[in-house]
């Protein structure tokens, strides 16, 4: 039978074939990948069987090339798997940005696979069949772009922004195509090449953005969660000393000096103590909301030890770091506990130190606020303590 197959026919057949393949060891490997949380397994799931899908597909195209569409269920089979696929990745690309998928999108698609398909099969009419093809096509590619605008906005990663401009002019060409048929039918005989080349070419890039994607998004997650502390989601340590470093990279481009504290709760073991471990976390995340609640945007919160925790301070004077130390102290000392118990005041030390020269390491800076803290400390608590002089220069 294959010596009756044109050349070109035959080529075809075995890029068809091999995609079939590649998306059938694509759809097992993406079974093996390591996902974090219960949407990731979810998301996981649903890129499994739409390369599945997309492997099934390629066959039908196979089946139908092999056959010279002799026998009617393959063609069929051809489209239903089609719209099955990209019909798929909208719960997909949902379920990657942690969304849940709109009903008004199921709606479309549910409409879209159940009238079209059978649709396409009943007209006789070979034009008919390509209009309802390309119209069901275009729904389908809407609701798509829509889900891939949420997972770009979610992901923030370049390859997804990729993909939805990819998809974006995918769904142009469809819409060229379909105007086109519409105005001169005699296109179809064209349509038809420009379908077998559109088709593989967007399969293969969607599948290689959505891999590229979701490394990154695994690799982002990763170093987010390495560069915060668990329990309050602040900057852990590690993370502070990159933050030093772009602090003092800002200051010896803009010779505007910045601060570093250090805040301390004040008998923190007595909440541990009276209170249980469950309690004292409790404190710990509240405190590091105020913490927050008070900084600039650009102004970093860290948690470095069990109760303390450092702030790094752009462009900061001796007048502007005393206002901000007091307004920590007042939303420290106004915070209620009423879970744990109506008379828990909780109340914060604080030492700071102005870093204006560009050679100060962070060890000197933090040991120069440390220092100030165990005075407020030693002088009763619940106070701040400015230090501005004498930092060591580690390179001194
Ligand atoms: N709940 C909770 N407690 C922690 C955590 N990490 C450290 N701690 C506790 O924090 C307490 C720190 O106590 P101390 O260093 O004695 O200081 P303090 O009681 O705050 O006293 P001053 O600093 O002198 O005011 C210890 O009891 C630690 O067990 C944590 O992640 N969660």
């Amino acid at each position: 039978m294959m010596e009756s197959v044109p050349e070109q026919q035959g080529s075809m057949l075995t890029v068809y074939l091999g995609l079939s393949l590649l998306f059938l060891i694509l759809c097992f490997l993406s079974l093996r990948f390591p996902a974090g949380s219960p949407h990731e397994h979810r998301a996981r799931r649903f890129m499994a069987i739409f390369l599945g899908v997309q492997s099934a597909w390629y066959l039908a195209f196979y089946a139908t090339l092999a056959t010279s569409g002799e026998n009617r269920l393959y063609p069929t089979l051809q489209d239903g798997l089609g719209f099955l696929s990209y019909t798929l990745t909208v719960p997909m690309f949902h379920a990657f940005a942690n969304r849940a998928t709109p009903s008004y999108n199921w709606w479309i698609m549910a409409g879209t696979l159940i009238l079209a398909v059978p649709v396409t099969v009943a007209v006789p009419s070979y034009i008919d069949k390509l209009h309802i093809g390309n119209l069901a096509t275009i729904a389908i590619m809407a609701v798509n772009i829509k889900a891939i605008g949420t997972y770009m906005r979610v992901t923030n990663n370049v390859a997804a922004s990729i993909l939805w401009y990819l998809v974006l002019l995918f769904a142009s060409l469809l819409c060229l195509r379909s105007l086109a048929l519409f105005v001169d039918p005699g296109v179809a005989v064209w349509n038809e090449s420009f379908l077998s080349f559109l088709l593989p070419l967007m399969s293969l890039s969607v599948t290689i953005l959505i891999l590229a994607s979701v490394g990154l998004t695994a690799q982002q997650s990763l170093i987010r969660l390495a560069l915060r502390d668990q329990l309050t989601g602040l900057r852990n340590r590690h993370a502070l000393m990159e933050d030093y470093q772009s602090f003092i990279s800002r200051l010896s481009r803009s010779g505007n000096a910045f601060a570093l504290l250090v805040c301390d709760i004040d008998h923190f073991k007595l909440v541990n103590d009276k209170y249980t471990h469950e309690a004292g976390d409790k404190v710990l995340k509240a405190f590091a909301q105020r913490l927050n609640r008070v900084l600039r945007e650009e102004d970093i919160a860290a948690r470095v030890g069990g109760e303390e925790f450092v702030l790094l301070v752009s462009d900061a004077s001796p007048q502007i770091l005393a206002r901000i130390c007091e307004r920590l102290l007042e939303e420290v000392r106004s915070m209620a506990f009423p879970d744990i118990s109506p008379d828990l005041v909780i109340t914060t030390s604080i030492g700071a130190v102005l870093v204006d020269d560009e050679n100060i390491k962070f060890e000197s800076a933090f040991r120069a606020a440390d220092e100030q803290l165990y005075a407020v400390k030693a002088g009763g608590r619940d106070a701040f303590a400015l230090s501005r002089s004498q930092i060591e220069n580690s390179q001194g």
